[in-house]
């Protein structure tokens, strides 16, 4: 079951206001799913420049959020990660995920890579966690190249819960292509649009009833799982 903007930020809002979660606590577990799935699907030691060289893209959003928990994890399982946080919010939340990563020695970039050519010698990967599922398209100036560097580079981009600079719903065909989608929570509307490699999905924190109310028919997680791939490559599946 593949959901609407509109639904997944109505879930976002009755996961905080009924069931009392913290915003903090569904990042963390958020963040977590992607590193792990990163990691299943991209082993440190298999990527060139080979010391796992990883340059993590935040937004201004809690998408980004994700993306600093995602990078903090990324480095326990081995990477070299860099990040790249042109626009943090002034609260608390991003804060405090800010000084975890430089209290775990991860480097913040100034500026971004000026091409492709040049991040892609120096990342053999990169985490899209710029915009989630509140992004409406056109992307304003601020990111416009960014993006479009992201949409040129050769090495594996990873995307958190939605490929930045889609329409939540209708995708982007000129876009963004990554290799790995995954999806937070449940898959949205544009995932049907996803052409890469890998697809899994991640924040393994749904109650039953929220999971009923919205008819999510979320696959079941293999045991204790954090995540459960939805795509697999052609050889595998
Ligand atoms: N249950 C959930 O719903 C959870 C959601 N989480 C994450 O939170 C994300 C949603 O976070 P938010 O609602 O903060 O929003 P996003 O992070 O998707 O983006 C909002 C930010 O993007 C900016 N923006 C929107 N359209 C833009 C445009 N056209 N050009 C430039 N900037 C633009 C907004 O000004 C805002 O700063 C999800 O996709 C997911 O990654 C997780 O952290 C935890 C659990
Ligand atoms: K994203």
């Amino acid at each position: 079951m593949l959901y609407r903007q509109e639904e997944a930020q109505k879930i976002d809002d009755e996961l905080f206001t009924e069931y009392a979660f913290s915003v903090d606590q569904l990042m963390e577990l958020a963040g977590y799913s992607c590193a792990v799935a990163i990691a299943k699907c991209y082993p440190p030691e298999k990527l060139t420049p080979s010391n796992g060289a990883v340059l993590v893209c935040c937004g201004p959003g809690n998408n980004g959020g994700d993306g600093l928990v995602c990078a903090r994890h990324l480095k326990l399982f081995g990477y070299n990660p860099s990040l790249f946080y042109p626009k943090k919010p002034n609260k608390p939340l991003f804060d405090n995920l800010t000084k975890q990563c430089l209290g775990m020695e991860l480097p913040f970039l100034s500026e971004f890579p000026g091409d492709p050519e040049t991040l892609q010698a120096s990342y053999g990967l990169v985490v899209d966690a710029l915009f989630g599922f509140s992004f409406t398209p056109p992307v304003r100036p601020a990111f416009a190249g960014v993006l479009d560097i992201l949409r040129r580079v050769r090495v594996p981009v990873c995307s958190v819960d939605v490929p930045s600079g889609w329409h939540v719903e209708d995708g982007d065909p000129e876009g963004l292509q990554p290799d790995l989608l995954i999806s937070l929570t449940a898959p949205k509307k544009c995932a049907k649009h996803f052409k890469g490699r890998y697809h899994y999905l991640g924040g393994r924190f749904v109650p039953r009833i929220l999971e009923q109310k919205y008819d999510l028919q979320l696959p079941p997680y293999p045991g204790t799982e954090c995540v459960v791939q939805l795509k697999a490559p052609d050889s595998e599946g």
